[in-house]
């Protein structure tokens, strides 16, 4: 079921023969940009266009009503209700503790250097509903964003075909979080309405442009991110699931093909790979595959995943070799399956999270570690980190010195800016204390 890569005993750069994806962001953006340059130019009607075209539905309102959110609590089985409570409480407090105090730092006398943290004011979260209606995903956008003290949150999720509304499990978690500015708009287009904004029929806003958008997406949603950062900012490339699994003899192979089953079931695009030494693992865990995989619910969905072109099993000579290639691949999730997992882990350099030994399945932090799982794919964990606190900050320096401070570091800017042709940086500290031009 899944491709074999064998790198026993040879000296190929894994990142030359790594599982990838066939469709790769780059490429789906030439597909989702007349998406995106419609928005901007047609703003509301081409977004009920594409709602038309990819989500089979014409929304009445593309701002979800307030009755909608407020009531949709009441449609919660009490046990998912109980569930989404826990899974707030443990990313509280996570997330609290990943909130930044402002440092002055004394340069010298009379010269100091604040970091001053700053929330953005306004954010558009986006919560992914095409193939599951994940109410998890508003739980991560939404936490970090409140307790990084964001002013302005708004959240878009894709219309159902039955309602034209976002899922309600969707809009009872945006409730029980204290969010009612909704939208119900779900790919490159809701991506795109709030990078531009949207205006009603009276050509006011129907939704004000935010200052940067985050969340997890389709390969589409994660293109148009790609695509209008800068006009908007944006988290990480937070898209298709990736897991990858470090395994050695000591791993459960029915642990290890339902976790690799867990994310397949995310996407026909999703990828699982496996890194192991031990033949005998792979074979253990291709059989519990072939057993588990058809008893799956998305059993369809499940192997399209794992028999496509971005999964597959990596065979490598012991877990050193196995680690490199793990680096190289820098998995959106890695877990690490060995004897010793902590120590193993602990020599990771690349992932978006890492869950450590027999009891720290992927899905805990889906939903309940307290961990965010808005984590970034595609490679981009070697430069860039899942959803947090900081992501909704901006550090302002504040610089303040006295005139005596700027007097006795003057000759330093001096002759800096000359060594750079710039000499006007210099003559503008010069000037203040008699120096002419
Ligand atoms: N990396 C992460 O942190 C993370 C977390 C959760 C989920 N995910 C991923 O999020 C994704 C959710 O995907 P989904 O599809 O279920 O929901 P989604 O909400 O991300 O995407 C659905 C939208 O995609 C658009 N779309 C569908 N087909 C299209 C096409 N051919 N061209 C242009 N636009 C199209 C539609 O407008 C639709 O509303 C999965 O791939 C999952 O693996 C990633
Ligand atoms: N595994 C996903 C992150 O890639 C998150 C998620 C939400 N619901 C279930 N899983
Ligand atoms: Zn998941």
């Amino acid at each position: 079921m899944l491709n074999r890569i064998d790198l026993r005993g040879s000296l190929t750069d894994p990142r030359d023969v790594l599982p990838r994806a066939e469709l790769d962001v780059a490429a789906a953006i030439e597909q989702i940009r007349p998406t995106v340059e419609g928005v901007h130019q047609h703003g509301v009607e081409a977004v009920l266009a594409a709602s038309e075209r990819f989500d089979r539905v014409r929304p009445a309102s593309l701002r979800v009503p307030a009755e909608a959110i407020a009531t949709a609590p009441d449609t919660l089985d009490p046990a998912v209700r109980d569930a989404l409570a826990e899974s707030i409480t443990r990313a509280r407090a996570v997330h609290a503790d990943q909130a930044r105090t402002d440092v002055t730092t004394q340069v010298v006398p009379g010269g100091t250097v604040t970091e001053r943290w700053v929330p953005v004011n306004r954010v558009g979260l986006y919560v992914p509903g095409g193939l599951a209606p994940l109410l998890s995903s508003v739980v991560m956008n939404v936490v970090p964003a409140q307790v990084a003290g964001v002013g302005s949150i708004a959240l878009a999720s894709p219309p159902q075909r039955d309602t034209g509304l976002p899922h309600p499990g969707i809009l009872a978690a945006c409730a029980l979080l204290g969010v009612d500015e909704v939208y119900t708009i779900g790919g490159a287009q809701a991506v795109a309405s709030f990078a531009y904004g949207l205006r009603g029929a009276d050509g006011g806003w129907l939704c004000e442009p935010v200052d940067l958008v985050t969340g997890p997406g389709n390969i589409y949603v994660t293109a148009a991110k790609r695509m209008l950062r800068g006009v908007v900012g944006i988290d990480s490339e937070a898209g298709t699931t990736e897991i990858a699994i470090l395994a050695d003899d000591t791993a459960d192979p029915v642990h290890v093909a339902a976790d690799l089953i867990s994310q397949a079931e995310h996407d026909p695009a999703a990828a699982s790979v496996l890194v192991t030494p031990s033949e005998a693992l792979l074979a253990a865990v291709e059989a519990e595959l072939g057993r588990q995989v058809p008893a799956t619910r998305h059993h369809e969905r499940v192997a399209t995943a794992l028999g496509g072109k971005q999964s597959g099993v990596v065979l490598v000579d012991d877990l050193a070799h196995g680690l490199r290639v793990v680096d190289a691949y820098a998995a959106e999730h890695l877990e690490i399956q060995t004897a010793d997992a902590a120590a193993v882990a602990a020599r990771v350099r690349n992932a978006g999270a890492i869950f450590v030994g027999a009891y720290s399945p992927v899905s805990l932090g889906d939903y309940a570690a307290g961990s965010n799982h808005v984590l970034p794919t595609g490679g981009c964990a070697r430069h860039s980190s899942g959803l947090s606190v900081q992501t909704f900050l901006r550090g302002i320096h504040v610089v303040e010195y006295t005139e005596q401070a700027l007097r006795e570091v003057a000759p330093h800017v001096v002759a800096l800016s000359s060594a750079e042709d710039l000499p006007a940086h210099g003559q503008a500290v010069t000037a203040r204390f008699g120096g002419g031009r």
